[in-house]
């Protein structure tokens, strides 16, 4: 279907807009008034600008407070109203956003049509349509039934309804109603999202509105039933949001077509395949969704390579094997692989202020069929990373993550071609060691990205919509220094989880990145490190103090977690005891342990972490003590 997009939607001036929007491939645009108020160029060069860019002015809004007035109010309603259609035909706009009346002293329906009929009228003389929209927040009219009631009774051509999925969702109106709307009198569709949140609806709107798939409206159901009734007008994105106000303009684009692309996506899966190819107007599909099946790898670039070594040969793992022509090494126990690439790639786009010497730098996915989950990324506009790869070696389909982390599509099972095309395993270019020692590691459990505040959404909607990881709520913690705010992605199996974060951190604060390793003995991993000097966090006692008043788990498991500086957490489905290793450079390991259904990572102990890591290692009290405690 047509796309469109509201220049509020993104940062910048009204031209910037229309070039980035065009260029992240969308048909058209609503214009904001203010975008073309604050703009030098005249209506004309605007149309003739967005022409050249292959953009329609779909929407011109919102002409606002018009109907339900007194005789004198119309008459300056309509005065305004006939000096707008005069821009609008200058600007090549044809239809009017009218969005219902917020003043006191509105009066009741029949007004109201009668007037929107004149208006109809008025606008039809300039060739004109008229697009009546309920606001959350309207004064007399604030449900998408009513003002559909009023546009039915004002019965006039020129006039239909603007459905906006924000207004609709954040009143909890029941959008199966849309259904008893004839398509042709929905004139324009407007899409957004918003996290679920309770507060004053006009303030939701107005900061706190995102694209769809990055908050808790169900804008898919809400789109299906639009399409059920044979609207065939622009989706287009009109979101309200503080941070993609001052973002990067064309990233901000670009993240809002995703959006758009993977909504048709999961509208189709919805309709059914009928309704596909009029939806998709005939354009291939996007390769199906392809959940990665695990953690191939986690891949740390670093120059502190001795230190890691010593933490990864405490951790249990061993050397298994050293990259033909490039400074890696891989490191294994278990199914757990973790990559020491000694090559820093100084890219300066991802590079964090600080320089630090150790960074998670990439991630293994485990894919059935690499090539497709690249080229699923790649139609979802994700960044394709070019690989210099040399002759003999795997190649290994890779693309950007939002936070710059690179994920690599890869198989680590030796090809039969049984479950997907064959695809050489990566291993294959690390010169043969011996096999991996079966330690008390099994596999990485998840790893934890930290993203800077203003790509969060967009890192939510990557993951969810390239990966297929289903979000969890989101959650925040108190930092001595801040508040992490935190979101976990997972695949239905749980094999594969990210903790995505944002750190509001102050000055001189890295955030930090781990991968956290799954073992089913947390006590002999325990019993293992606390032997090895500066590789566990200290974890202090009145952590313990208060874990004793929240749980009963006997005196006995009390004492060992303690001597332990193990942490403990249970959701009733299950327990989760863990422990963290000390940081290199941005990166620290965690070790788990769960058991039952246990689906979190440890939330409550997350502030008692934050805090520990921030001890100076002078200030450290020798926690956990020696054995015996
Ligand atoms: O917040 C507003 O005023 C506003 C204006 C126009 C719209 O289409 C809308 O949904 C909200
Ligand atoms: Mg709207």
């Amino acid at each position: 279907m047509r796309k469109s997009i509201a220049t509020v939607s993104i940062s910048g001036s009204l031209t910037e807009k229309l070039d980035a929007v065009a260029e992240a491939g969308f048909d058209g645009v609503e214009i904001f008034e203010n975008d073309l108020l604050g703009c030098p160029l005249p209506p004309e060069r605007i149309r003739d600008r967005a022409a050249g860019l292959g953009l329609g002015i779909d929407l011109y809004q919102p002409f606002r407070d018009f109907e339900g007035v007194s005789p004198d109010r119309l008459a300056a309603n309509l005065r305004r109203a006939e000096l707008k259609f005069r821009t609008m035909e200058r600007l090549g706009a044809d239809t009017l956003l009218v969005c219902s009346n917020v003043t006191p002293d509105v009066a009741g329906d029949e007004l109201a049509a009668e007037q929107l009929r004149l208006l109809a009228d008025l606008a039809a003389t300039h060739g004109i349509r008229i697009a009546y929209e309920a606001l959350a927040w309207g004064r007399h009219v604030n449900e998408y039934l009513h003002a559909w009631r009023i546009v039915r009774m004002a019965d006039h051509p020129a006039l239909g309804t603007c459905l906006d999925s924000f207004h609709i969702l954040s009143r909890g109106s029941d959008p199966g109603g849309i259904e008893a709307l004839p398509g042709e009198k929905i004139f324009f569709l407007q899409l957004a999202d918003a996290p679920v949140l309770a507060m004053d609806v006009l303030q939701w709107s107005r900061h706190y509105r995102c694209f769809p798939g990055q908050g808790g409206f169900d804008v898919t159901r809400l789109l299906a039933h639009v399409l059920r009734t044979g609207y065939a007008g622009p989706l287009s994105l009109e979101v309200f949001n503080d941070v993609f106000r001052q973002a990067d303009t064309g990233r901000t684009a670009v993240d809002a077509m995703r959006s758009l692309i993977a909504l048709e996506e999961s509208v189709v899966q919805v309709l059914g395949a009928g309704s596909a190819s009029e939806i998709l107007d005939g354009g291939p599909p996007l390769p199906g969704p392809r959940p990665p099946g695990g953690f191939a790898f986690a891949e740390l670039a670093t120059r502190e390579r001795d230190r890691l070594g010593t933490l990864l040969g405490a951790l249990g793992f061993s050397r298994t094997g050293g990259h033909a022509t490039k400074p890696v090494e891989l490191w294994e126990q278990g199914g757990a692989r973790i990559l020491l690439n000694e090559s820093v790639p100084g890219d300066p786009d991802t590079s964090v202020p600080g320089d630090p010497d150790t960074t998670l730098s990439a991630i293994g996915l485990e894919s059935a069929d690499p090539s497709a989950s690249a080229r699923r990324a790649q139609s979802l506009l994700s960044p394709v990373l070019p690989r210099d790869r040399a002759p003999r070696e795997a190649a290994l389909d890779a693309v950007a993550a939002p936070d710059g982390t690179q994920l690599f599509f890869c198989r680590s099972t030796p090809q039969d071609g049984a479950d997907g095309p064959a695809h050489p395993d990566w291993r294959g270019d690390f010169s043969p060691a011996p096999p991996p020692a079966d330690g008390l590691i099994s596999h990485i459990d998840h790893v934890a990205l930290s993203h800077p505040w203003h790509l969060f959404d967009e890192a939510v909607l990557f993951y969810r919509t390239v990966l297929g990881l289903r979000p969890h709520d989101s959650v925040e913690v108190a930092d001595p220094y801040g508040l992490l705010r935190s979101r976990a992605m997972s695949n239905a199996a749980g094999t594969v989880r990210m903790a995505l974060n944002i750190a509001h951190l102050g000055d001189g604060n890295l955030p930090r990145q781990h991968v956290a390793l799954a073992t089913d003995d947390i006590v002999a991993v325990a019993e293992r490190l606390r032997d090895v000097p500066d590789v566990l966090l200290p974890i202090p006692d009145n952590y313990y103090d208060d874990l004793e008043a929240r749980h009963d788990l006997g005196e006995r498991r009390h004492r060992q977690l303690r001597a332990l500086g193990l942490l403990y957490d249970t959701d009733g489905a299950g327990e989760f005891v863990h422990l963290y290793t000390t940081t290199v450079g941005r990166v620290f390991f965690e070790v788990v342990q769960r058991t039952g259904d246990y689906r979190g990572f440890g939330l409550p102990n997350t502030a008692v972490r934050l805090a520990a890591q921030h001890v100076p290692t002078s200030e450290r009290g020798g926690r956990p003590s020696g054995p015996g405690r």
